[in-house]
């Protein structure tokens, strides 16, 4: 079982409300998109939930364990992270940065296990990022970087995902073809996206900020609406429906900004 329960959450800076009294649920095997401009405070709310900023107010429940309670090992066990933040500062392989994520299932100091290794190839191998293996982190495109971070969060082998902008740097078919892949995984998974159309066609549901608060929930075809649209974006759109999938379809008017 893996369902998440974030309630209430607020965190503020001086006298600036980021993150404004939101509460949010994925459950068990849910995708859930979490959307909104720049600035309006997502990566602010994921970090509180991945436990990284604590929450001036507000609490974060996964399987009714609260997250900010455990510690950081045993939360990792259940809780994958891909972070916004580019971890370029490593000076490491892109082996050794996938291997990174084996860290919560080994005890301290024991060495990598073959087993770890073969978690490690085959999460890199899912990622198409195989080849990279010998190769320094630091010296890989924005798009592999991507994939090998997301190869990281794989071999964590979480039943929970957290992923801030997962498809960042990454080019239309590896957009899609990660998209399918967290699809095709079956997990609980939170992801924050700035692509409305793959937000459309991947998530069960979505979540809408708009200056750290909510503006919308619900289906792909209740949040992305025209009318939201233009409110929350500024950009007008025609929103059509897929009549294949029934999903909406997003046509942007950019010469008609709000
Ligand atoms: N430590 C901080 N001090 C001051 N302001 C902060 C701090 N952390 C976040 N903010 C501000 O809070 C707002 C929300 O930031 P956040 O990174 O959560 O937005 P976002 O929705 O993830 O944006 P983007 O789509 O650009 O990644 C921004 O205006 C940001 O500058």
């Amino acid at each position: 079982m893996s369902t998440l329960h974030a309630q209430n959450l607020h965190w503020q800076v001086a006298a600036a409300h980021i993150v404004q009294d939101i509460s949010l649920h994925v459950a068990q095997g849910e995708l859930v998109g979490l959307l909104g401009p720049n600035g309006s405070g997502k990566s602010t709310l994921l970090r509180m939930i991945y436990r990284t900023l604590r929450p001036h107010s507000g609490c974060v429940l996964l399987d009714e364990h609260n997250v900010w309670r455990g510690s950081a090992r045993d939360n990792a066990r259940v809780m994958a992270v891909l972070a916004q933040e580019s971890s370029s500062e490593f000076d490491l392989s892109v082996r050794d940065m996938v291997l990174m994520g084996r860290t919560p299932h080994q005890s301290p100091f024991a060495r990598d296990s073959d087993e770890d290794f073969r978690i490690v190839a085959q999460a890199l191998e899912r990622m198409q990022a195989h080849t990279l293996s010998e190769r320094m982190f630091s010296t890989l495109s924005g798009g592999e970087k991507q994939r090998v971070l997301m190869a990281r969060a794989l071999a964590q082998q979480a039943p929970f995902l957290v992923l801030d902008e997962p498809t960042n740097h990454l080019d239309v078919r590896h957009q899609f073809e990660l998209m399918n892949l967290i699809r095709g995984l079956g997990l609980t998974t939170l992801a924050a996206l700035h692509e409305l159309p793959l937000a459309a066609h991947y998530c069960d549901r979505l979540y809408l900020l708009k200056n750290g608060r909510l503006a919308a929930q619900g289906t792909p075809a209740e949040v992305l609406t025209a009318d939201t649209i233009a409110q929350v974006y500024g950009v007008r759109a025609l929103v059509h429906t897929n009549p294949r999938t029934g999903k909406p379809l997003i046509e942007y008017l950019p010469d008609e900004l709000l």
